[in-house]
């Protein structure tokens, strides 16, 4: 059933099924061998995070941070803090970044800045969506699942207020939730 909140779905669970099980294909080939860290930026990518992960067909690890700078509204503070950091050493480990989406691009440009600080042997980053037109700071991601227009998206793992991510497909708020 559609949530009455939602104005309208721009991705059904279908679209949003095989759009990762293309990326896990890709993502196989590519980490083959490699015993990847497999980082999941906390909480917006779990959903993508655990999906992807299965559709992986090779050894790798799973690790998280919980990063957050948006605190309860639609736009990003730039403040991004760290509320969790990794459990693991990612010193000469080949590194996966999966993000729900990136917007102005602040919480990954941060999160790659540190990586490196950290030396991984490499760090690639890998998002289900992809708001270019919001971009404020150079960053680009590896691989891109879907782009979204300008619009604030919620479900399968994106909130509003802490809200809407359980939703299994995502869609648009209707405006008078948020104004
Ligand atoms: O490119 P940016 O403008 O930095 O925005 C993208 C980030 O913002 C959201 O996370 P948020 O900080 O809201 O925390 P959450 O994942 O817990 O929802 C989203 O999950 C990304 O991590
Ligand atoms: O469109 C969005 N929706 C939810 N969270 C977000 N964080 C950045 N952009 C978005
Ligand atoms: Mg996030």
């Amino acid at each position: 059933m559609l949530h009455p909140d939602i104005k309208e779905v721009l991705y059904s669970e279908e679209d949003i099924s095989k759009v990762t099980a293309d990326l896990g294909e890709i993502l196989t080939k590519e980490y083959e061998g490699k015993y990847p860290l497999v980082i999941g930026v906390l909480k917006g990518a779990v959903m993508f995070m655990t999906d992807l992960s299965r559709k992986m067909d090779c050894d790798l690890e799973l690790d998280f941070m919980d990063v957050s700078s948006y605190g309860s509204g639609i736009e990003s503070t730039g403040d991004v803090k760290i509320l969790k950091d990794l459990d693991t050493s990612i010193e000469g480990r080949h590194v996966l970044v999966v993000e729900d989406i990136i917007d102005t691009g602040r919480t990954l440009s941060h999160l790659i800045e540190l990586f490196r600080y950290r030396k991984a042997k490499s760090i690639k980053i890998v998002t289900l969506l992809d708001k270019k037109e919001r971009r404020v700071v150079d960053l680009k991601a590896d691989w891109v699942g879907i782009n979204v227009p300008n619009e604030f998206v919620v479900g399968y793992g994106l909130d509003f207020d802490e809200k809407y991510r359980n939703l299994p497909y995502i869609g648009v708020l209707k405006e008078e939730i948020y104004k």
